[in-house]
């Protein structure tokens, strides 16, 4: 079984939730991924929140849309650490995706990243910063990883102009 499961309230956040998946395997992480509504498919999302720590899962990396209770309604039942990330929606820009997740009653957490991409993208390296505490291996890959962007940053300077 895999440590982490990425869920996402529909087909249409995986453009965006593929992003933390991305990042996941290039640190040779294992992870699930399901679509789990808390509006659409109810009794789904109990089934796999409150199996989810059974099941072996050491974090969730949950995304949602718009009225975005997912990654709070998993939280609230499961005993695992939930990564929230707020996607993108048309009508709001995000923004009530964000608000949704963020605005966790004080008992609940939710780590909740930014809207869309950049939140998915950090979803997966805060999932590896935590699980990297204990696989020193991990960590060693989280420094290059670090290295790698510093050194993307300074080879962007030739676009100066
Ligand atoms: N926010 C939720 C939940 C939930 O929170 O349970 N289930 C689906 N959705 C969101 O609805 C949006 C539109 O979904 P569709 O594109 O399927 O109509 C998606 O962003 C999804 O995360």
């Amino acid at each position: 079984m895999a440590d982490i499961a990425i869920i996402m309230g529909s087909i249409s956040d995986w453009a965006t939730m593929e992003k933390a998946a991305t990042i996941l395997t290039e640190f040779g992480l294992d992870f699930d991924k399901k679509i789990v509504s808390a509006h659409r498919t109810p009794d789904l999302m109990f089934d796999f929140a409150s199996t989810a720590y059974a099941n072996g899962y050491k974090l969730i990396i949950a995304g949602a849309g718009g009225a975005a209770h997912l990654p709070g309604m998993v939280a609230a039942i499961a005993t695992v650490p939930v990564i929230g990330v707020p996607i993108e929606s048309h009508a709001l820009s995000g923004v009530d995706s964000l608000y949704s997740i963020v605005q966790m009653p004080a008992g609940v957490p939710v780590a909740t990243m930014a809207i869309g991409e950049a939140g998915a993208k950090n979803a997966a390296l805060y999932a590896v910063e935590m699980l990297a505490m204990n696989q020193p291996d991990l960590h060693a890959k989280l420094i290059a990883y670090r290295a790698n962007a510093a050194d993307k940053v300074a080879a962007s300077e030739a676009g100066l102009y």
